[in-house]
């Protein structure tokens, strides 16, 4: 029996797995018991980088998912709409999905993995988080023995190609937005990926997993990485970090059951050197999960790009298979994931965490002073402080960064110091791990 796949989209991803399956050998023994039968497009004139015979290629695709032959439909066009209704409607079908789409998943993930498990049928996304690092099996299947207390990662591969190059080669950040868009690292819509919007949708996939509740994806705290410039990268090396987008989920125990919660945020983070993430540059993703009785297992691998997400893609599709031949009419718990609970997530204000700023100060006696007597004012001890006096116009400017203190108190400190009359500005605040 041959297997077939509705392929929806033949951008970046589409075509990377269109490419695995037409030359199979030295892969797995299922794909050729697995056959592209059809593939759906928005522009059925486009150049396409993959030979497909256009007699299996439409635009109109409803028809796929709504087709009798088809057996997995795999998603890869992106956006909410229509991605999210042609899941629905293939489910609704029969049919098994496979999808790389975070942005539907992140939000609509309830209702769909509730109308597959109506249905009895897959929904396998492996590629919507960290590209092709497997790192949705390891959560499901894997690490299933462990108790997972922490998730942290670089989630975003155009982020991390963007701060890589700034890092070594003082890059231009709009020109290295470019090239990855040229690349095929980045979402049609690059905002997603540069204000953290994707990095937070993979985190409400991944600490969905990690920790076994329902997240919403609005209770998760956002930043992206637009305000990071040369300076602040410049100044973290000065101090032994370099900057990346991370995405950071915790158990945060409790005697009490019922404070018992998660924090789950993505920021721009100063990372110390020798931190395990700290070396991990340009489209490369990677995951550090704390378990127990595990301990500490650090995922890494291209994060973006056609090959390492079609490698997901079609790793899900084989799996699928795998499953459909050897129990036909048995649905593997182990394959889906659905949760029945939401978790509760703690509002950033309580988070406790190191902070970096850089204070842009008229140039007089007395500057530091004033900023201490701030920072004490809220209990805001300070671990370094850096000062420029090179800055042109009278201005001065000045590099901190803080021990651990709660969000509250280090925010509450930044708006006395916002009031000093010597504060010209404060061109950066982050966080740091
Ligand atoms: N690129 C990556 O590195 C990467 C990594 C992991 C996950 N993902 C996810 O994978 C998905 C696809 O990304 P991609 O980079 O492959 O996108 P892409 O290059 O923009 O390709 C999208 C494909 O979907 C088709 N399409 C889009 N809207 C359509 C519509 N309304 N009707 C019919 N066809 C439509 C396009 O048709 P035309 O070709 O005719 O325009 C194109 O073939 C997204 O969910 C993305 O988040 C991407
Ligand atoms: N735009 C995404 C694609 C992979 O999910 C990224 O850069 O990580």
């Amino acid at each position: 029996m041959t297997y077939k796949v509705g392929l929806l989209g033949l951008g970046t991803v589409g075509t990377g797995v269109a490419k695995i399956f037409q030359a199979p050998a030295g892969r797995h023994p299922l794909l050729p018991e697995i056959e592209i039968a059809l593939v759906g497009v928005r522009s059925l004139n486009k150049q396409r980088d993959v030979a497909i015979n256009a007699e299996i290629v439409t635009d109109d695709l409803e028809s796929i998912v709504n087709d009798p032959a088809i057996d997995i439909v795999v998603e890869v066009i992106g956006g909410i709409e229509p991605a999210k209704s042609l899941i629905l409607k293939a489910i609704a079908n029969g049919k098994h999905v496979v999808t790389a789409n975070k942005a539907v998943i992140a939000r609509y993930g309830n209702e769909i993995f509730t109308a597959a498990k109506q249905k009895g049928v897959y929904v396998m996304l492996e590629a919507a988080a960290c590209g092709g690092i497997p790192v949705i099996q390891v959560l499901k299947q894997s690490l299933g023995g462990n108790r997972i207390s922490e998730l942290t990662g670089i989630v975003n591969g155009t982020t991390n190609y963007i701060l890589s190059r700034m890092y070594f080669e003082g890059a231009d950040f709009g020109a290295t937005l470019a090239e990855a868009q040229k690349l095929g690292y980045a979402e049609a819509d690059p905002t997603a990926d540069v204000d953290g919007f994707d990095a937070a949708d993979k985190m409400t996939i991944l600490a969905s997993l990690a920790f076994g509740d329902r997240i919403k994806l609005e209770d998760i705290y956002r930043e992206g990485i637009r305000s990071i410039t040369s300076a602040d990268i410049n100044y973290a090396k000065e101090l032994g970090f370099t900057i990346k987008l991370l995405g950071i989920a915790r158990r945060v125990e409790a005697k009490d059951a019922q404070d018992r919660h998660l924090e789950i945020r993505v920021h721009p983070t100063l990372i110390p050197i020798q931190h395990p993430l700290a070396n991990i540059h340009g489209v490369t993703n990677a995951v550090r999960i704390e378990g127990d009785p595990i301990g500490e297992v650090v995922l890494s691998g291209p994060g973006a790009g056609s090959g390492a997400t079609a490698s997901a893609v079609v790793a899900d599709i084989i799996n699928v298979v795998a499953v459909l031949k050897s129990l036909p009419n048995q649905i593997n718990q182990l394959m889906g994931c659905s949760h029945e609970h939401y978790a509760k997530i703690a509002p950033i204000e309580n988070t406790v965490t190191q902070f970096y700023a850089r204070l842009l100060t008229h140039d007089k006696p007395g500057v530091i002073g004033d900023l201490g007597t701030a920072f004490g004012k809220h209990s805001v001890s300070l671990n370094a402080i850096l000062q420029k006096n090179t800055i042109h116009d009278g201005l001065a400017e000045i590099v901190v960064v803080t021990q651990k203190v709660s969000e509250l108190n280090f925010q509450q400190a930044i708006a006395t110091i916002r009031d000093l009359p010597t504060l010209h500005s404060i061109p950066t605040v982050l966080r740091v791990i």
